[in-house]
């Protein structure tokens, strides 16, 4: 099947007052697939991902310019904002399960969203807590508190929930850089499982990581989108310089 971009960002600035975070950022990202920022620190992977679902309006001080396409719909535009983050949902580095039950925690955003059959409701739970690979391990806490998980299953909770929104994308900013090594591998299966019917977007430090489990990458180096590429072409043939410097550690 011939890959399809679901996002389209052109000539894309930002500025947090009057620093210029991302300069004439290019790039497409492609559905059904893994993308992967990579990059030293502060170079501005999590500033992009948080425009694509408009995360930034909420910082004081940014401004932006450019074109930020969502299936063609400049999203930067006169968008309904909640209807945009209900389709591309977000998903923390460190988790943060909301202070009430598991169960709950998957429904409260389909009940914010006028869903209040019981029935429906616990279809919804089961079957976002399946999809984040979570059920079998919490079915018979579902009225616990999720804050009575490890971890890697409150990430795995939190994941849930952004499923649960039917969401077209999710975003991840560093998903598994406050768990360990085990846990870090069921996310990374899951993130093979969740890319038959999302669109995920990751920004990572580590590039061992985005080698596992991205399709696409891209390196970012002071604002700039250096180059991207399907991720096997990135790691052993970079056509930039600085993508090779990073990837075989010069720097970073
Ligand atoms: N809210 C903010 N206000 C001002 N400057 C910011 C803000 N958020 C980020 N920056 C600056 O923008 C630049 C890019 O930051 P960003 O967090 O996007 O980088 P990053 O590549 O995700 O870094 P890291 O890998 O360390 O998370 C940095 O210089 C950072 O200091």
């Amino acid at each position: 099947m011939k890959d399809r971009n679901k996002f389209f960002i052109k000539d894309l600035n930002l500025y947090y007052g009057t620093f210029r975070a991302l300069i004439n950022v290019n790039l497409n990202i492609v559905e059904k697939k893994v993308t992967a920022f990579i990059g030293p620190s502060g170079c501005g992977k999590s500033t992009l991902l948080r425009c694509l679902n408009r995360m930034n309006d909420l910082i004081e001080g940014v401004k932006i310019d450019g074109v930020v396409a969502l299936d063609d719909t400049d999203i930067y535009g006169d968008i309904d904002v909640i209807k945009l983050r209900t389709k591309v949902g977000m998903v923390f580095q460190r988790p943060n399960p909301f202070p009430m039950s598991c169960y709950d925690n998957i429904a409260y955003g389909p009940r914010c969203q006028g869903i209040k059959d019981k029935a429906t409701l616990d279809e919804l739970v089961e079957k976002s807590l399946k999809q984040a690979a979570l059920w079998d391990e919490v079915k018979d806490r579902l009225n616990k508190s999720a804050l009575g998980l490890s971890g890697g299953q409150q990430q795995r909770l939190c994941i849930a929930r952004a499923v649960a929104m039917e969401p077209e994308v999710i975003l991840m900013d560093e998903p598994t850089s406050a768990l360990d090594p085990i846990a870090t591998s069921k996310i990374e299966e899951l993130m093979e499982s969740l890319k038959e019917d999302y669109t995920i977007v990751i920004v990572t430090h580590s590039m061992q990581q985005a080698a596992r489990i991205s399709d696409n990458t891209a390196f970012f180096l002071s604002g700039e989108v250096v180059e991207s590429d399907i991720t096997s072409n990135i790691f052993t043939k970079p056509r930039d310089k600085r993508t090779e410097d990073y990837i075989t550690g010069r720097f970073g």
